[in-house]
């Protein structure tokens, strides 16, 4: 599973357990991403930051496990180089799932090298609250759409909250709570 996780919050397990269950998944690998160029237009916390957050509140979990790819590898991210170098890791004979919500699955087509990304993995979308997904397009066969237990959180929310003193708590494992205040981010709205 790919995202920015700024910080990474319960929507972000939810679908990954999720899709873990629906396909029995050996192991989810959440691989934040290094520099996240269609976020440029605001500040992204440190990768060392987002990395860090992403192993505490996934690290209970057996089954998920954190990749720094696309922290360590220099330039803006793109998925295809995710695949390849995930790929690369777990040898031939691996098959992929790319597990996103539905409103990164709506613009996949516009994403570095979108044709040979669908040759890679499989590609999962999962449904997100305020987020309809309208098909562009995307190939038959490569990418499925899983209905998941709704929750309407975003990261934009919760630095949005604790910017302004609201809090996060259940929003986001308590770790993360801690991590955030220990670190003392989002003080600033975006
Ligand atoms: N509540 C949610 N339910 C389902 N999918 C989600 C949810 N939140 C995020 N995702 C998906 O997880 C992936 C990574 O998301 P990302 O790290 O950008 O979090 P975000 O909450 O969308 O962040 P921001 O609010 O800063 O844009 C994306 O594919 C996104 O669609
Ligand atoms: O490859 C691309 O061009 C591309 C463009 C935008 C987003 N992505 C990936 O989509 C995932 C979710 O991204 P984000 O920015 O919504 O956190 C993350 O793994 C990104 O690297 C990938």
């Amino acid at each position: 599973m790919g995202g920015t996780f700024d910080p990474i919050h319960h929507g972000h397990l939810v679908a990954a357990s999720e899709v873990a269950h629906h396909f029995q998944l050996d192991e989810v690998v959440f691989v934040p991403t290094g520099r996240p160029y269609q976020k440029s237009e605001r500040l992204v916390s440190a990768p060392e930051d987002r990395y860090l957050m992403t192993v505490i509140a996934t690290a209970s979990n057996p089954r998920f496990s954190v990749s720094r790819v696309d922290v360590d590898r220099p330039g803006p991210t793109f998925t295809i180089d995710t695949l390849r170098d995930v790929a690369d890791i777990y040898g031939p004979g691996t098959d992929l799932y790319f597990i996103t919500g539905a409103d990164a699955l709506g613009a996949i087509l516009g994403w570095q090298d979108a044709d040979e990304l669908f040759e890679l993995a499989h590609f999962v979308g999962c449904t997100r609250p305020g987020h309809t997904l309208h098909d562009p397009g995307l190939p038959a066969g490569k990418v499925t759409l899983l209905e998941i237990p709704a929750l309407a959180i975003s990261s934009s929310e919760c630095r949005q909250r604790v910017a302004e003193g609201e809090p996060i708590w259940y929003l986001v494992p308590d770790g993360i709570v801690q991590y955030i205040n220990k670190r003392g981010l989002y003080q600033v709205a975006d």
